[in-house]
């Protein structure tokens, strides 16, 4: 039976997340979330390991029949420990920055042949760094940026690997700030322009073409855009083929999305259509398969925990006022995005709506508004679900808050993964 049937609560359902109560206290895995805010305190991100694995897994076993390395997105989550987790189950990692390729390094040295390099603008030194360190592909957004990365290989002496990230302009229904396939978005390069600019890199001495990659954006749940996108691609290899132009790999990027509402969610069968649409487009071409889930592996894996500082009223308003804000977890703020709440311990009674909001100055401080929620009183802990992916990865120091310390379950332990940070970490850059 796979991790993900196991967490199963009622009946047939599925719990697509680890956390679950047990004598009326919300746990993650076999851990108390009360008992981890007692010894860690609040704002706290709790993520499960074994829901991670687990959804690794998953993804592995859907893409099992083909060749295939997953690249998590580094973004979604960058913690150290989890790029070792899972660094050590073979897992690549797609990154976007120098600063993310030094988090590969350092957590899982091993992986850096696995790492794939996107973003429209790459840096020198970042460029310089991921040639060293002998990275499996950059995805080159640009026909300067591949100019450039020609320039950087040759001065090095050093060949690298490159995939046009291409722009396929195919819709997918999502937040329209995390949109990234159509010609109107920033990314990629026009997949009508890429076969040119493919032949025209013959020239470069120092540079190999060795895949393609396109990435339609993130949260998308319909697996239609996918298919759709990955037969654009699937013609531009076929084109590259006639010009004499092997490619060895395709990257059909990352995006799939999670269900964030109490709907019924099977992540399997999810990952599954994912694979079927993918595979319907790629099959027979005998490519090497790359892929970048982010949100799909970590965001349901995560809880943040946050105390209620105070209940209070304005006209008809209620407001429950927690300790954690928008500056440690901006989705709601930034996109709207609806996240379930929980009490950490089962309360009895009326549930009434509530506006749930953070302590920083601005209206946009919001988790959620007018919320069904049974009362909370001061001293209360919420359980705000799925921030796993894209929490504390967005994390500010607005208002000077330190940001909150991050907790790895595995099972029935629990370890700090990042203390909290202190005012001291926060000035340490600064001078009078
Ligand atoms: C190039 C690239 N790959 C992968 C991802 C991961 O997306 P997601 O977390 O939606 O799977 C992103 C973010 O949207 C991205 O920009
Ligand atoms: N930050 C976004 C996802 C961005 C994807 C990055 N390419 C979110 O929370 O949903």
């Amino acid at each position: 039976m796979s991790l993900t049937k196991k967490m199963a609560t009622a009946g047939n359902d599925v719990n697509p997340r680890p956390f679950a109560y047990r004598k009326r206290v919300l746990q993650c895995d076999g851990v108390s979330l009360a008992a981890l805010a007692e010894s860690h305190g609040t704002p706290l991100y709790v993520y499960s390991q074994q829901h991670v694995l687990a959804r690794l897994a998953m993804f592995q076993q859907a893409f099992a029949a083909v060749p295939h390395t997953i690249c998590y997105a580094v973004k979604a989550n960058s913690s150290l420990a989890l790029i070792k987790l899972l660094g050590e189950q073979g897992a690549g990692f797609d990154i976007v920055s120098g600063g993310e390729l030094e988090r590969v390094r350092k957590a899982s040295k091993k992986s850096l042949d696995r790492v794939v390099f996107a973003g429209v603008g790459k840096q020198v030194a970042e460029i310089d760094a991921a040639i060293g360190a002998g990275i499996l592909l950059f995805n080159v957004e640009s026909e300067g940026e591949l100019a450039l990365l020609a320039e950087r290989a040759e001065a090095l002496g050093i060949e690298a690997r490159y995939s046009l990230r291409v722009n396929p302009d195919v819709f997918a229904d999502t937040h329209p700030y995390i949109s990234t396939g159509l010609s109107a978005h920033k990314f990629g390069i026009d997949i009508n322009a890429a076969r040119g600019i493919y032949r025209k890199a013959r020239k470069y001495k120092f540079l190999k073409a060795a895949g393609v990659s396109v990435h339609i954006g993130s949260q998308i749940r319909a697996v239609d855009p996918f298919g759709k996108a990955m037969d654009r691609v699937v013609g531009l290899v076929m084109e590259l083929r006639e010009d004499g132009i092997h490619l060895t790999h395709i990257d059909a990027g990352g995006g799939l999305g999670i269900e964030y509402t109490d709907a019924p969610f099977d992540p399997e069968a999810q990952v599954a259509a994912y694979a079927e649409a993918v595979l319907k487009a790629t099959e027979g071409l005998g490519l090497h398969l790359l892929l970048e889930p982010g949100r799909f592996l970590v965001a349901q894996a995560g809880a943040l925990v946050t105390r209620v500082l105070n209940v209070k009223k304005n006209g008809d308003k209620t407001f429950v006022i927690t300790d954690a804000g928008m500056n440690d977890l901006i989705r709601p703020s930034l996109y709207q995005a609806h996240h379930q709440i929980l009490p950490v311990k089962q309360a009895a009674g009326a549930s009434a709506p509530v506006d749930i909001v953070g302590p920083v100055c601005e209206s946009g401080d919001f988790f959620a508004r007018d919320r069904e929620m049974p009362a909370s009183k001061p001293g209360d802990l919420l359980a705000i679900l799925d921030a796993g992916a894209y929490g504390m990865s967005l994390t500010s120091n607005y208002n000077t808050r330190p940001r909150p310390a991050e907790v790895l379950v595995d099972g029935d332990e629990a370890r700090v993964i990042r203390r909290r940070e202190t005012l001291k970490d926060l000035f340490g850059p600064e001078s009078l």
